[in-house]
């Protein structure tokens, strides 16, 4: 297979750059970059990720189709009609959607799971809620990992176990997801917080090379890090 060559839309963005950084620590090509200036391509990406903004989506898609390059599509809002382009994609080449590129957060969602298993025999199972914080920079709420993580839960309890999920825009970089579990008389909450993009760059590369070999279709990231780092609890995360 050829060499790793990766391409990054929104290149001079908070992830985009972040993941520049890791590139360049660990050696890996960036053959193409991209921001709203426009693209600079200095060779053929094997792996394009976006880290942009909905609008990019159609040069995205263009530029994947015209060279078979995977895609790991980061951006955070995802309407229906980009997610169809992303299905219609899919028929093609890899689509990895990223909802939360940090390991914590395949972390957080199999933690999620265990839970729903571990209460399903429970006299009272637990009401899950979800709380997302994000700077007051980020665009939309809920946070695409905060959808994730209710939807987990979703899968495998009845409706009236689902409670709120709350979004603040608040405090520090990067982010803060806590899922609590509440029965009477008694809470159990699990958070991930994220202070440095850097994890998510790194998490993105330590795939980036399986993702290149997956075959087309769509793919959360939620199953490529189970498939890459173990364990068989797989679903839907997007
Ligand atoms: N999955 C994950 O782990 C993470 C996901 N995200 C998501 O990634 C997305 C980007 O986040 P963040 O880095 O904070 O955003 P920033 O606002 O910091 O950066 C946005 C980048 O996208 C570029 N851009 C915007 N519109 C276009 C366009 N039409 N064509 C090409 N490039 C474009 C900008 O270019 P310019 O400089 O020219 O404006 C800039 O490089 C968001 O949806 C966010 O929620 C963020 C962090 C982690
Ligand atoms: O915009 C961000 O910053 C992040 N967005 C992602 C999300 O919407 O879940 C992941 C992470 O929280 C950082």
């Amino acid at each position: 297979m050829a060499e790793l060559v990766l391409g990054v839309v929104g290149a001079t963005g908070r992830l985009g750059s972040a993941l520049l950084a890791e590139c360049a620590l660990s050696g890996v090509e960036v053959g193409v970059t991209a921001s709203r200036v426009g693209w600079v391509a200095a060779s053929q990406a094997s792996v394009l990720v976006d880290a942009s903004a909905p609008e990019a989506l159609p040069d995205t898609v263009a530029y994947c189709e015209k060279t078979g390059a995977a895609l790991i599509y980061c951006v955070s809002r995802i309407s229906d009609d980009a997610r169809d382009r992303l299905r219609a994609l899919a028929r093609d080449v890899p689509v990895v959607l990223a909802d939360n590129l940090s390991i914590g957060h395949w972390l957080q969602m199999r933690l999620v799971r265990s839970v729903a298993e571990l209460t399903a025999a429970l006299p009272q199972r637990p009401l899950m809620s979800v709380h997302e914080r994000h700077p007051v920079t980020k665009a939309d709420r809920p946070s695409a990992s905060a959808r994730s993580l209710a939807a987990a839960w979703a899968e495998s309890v009845p409706p009236e176990l689902c409670g709120e999920t709350s979004a603040q825009r608040a405090g520090q970089p990067v982010s803060d997801h806590v899922v609590t579990f509440d029965v009477p008389g008694m809470s159990l909450s699990i958070t991930h917080s994220v202070t440095d993009l850097r994890t998510a760059a790194a998490g993105l590369l330590g795939v980036a090379g399986h993702v290149r070999g997956l075959v087309a279709g769509y793919h959360p990231i939620f199953t490529v890090y189970s498939d890459v780092y173990g364990g068989s609890a797989v679903t839907r995360d997007g």
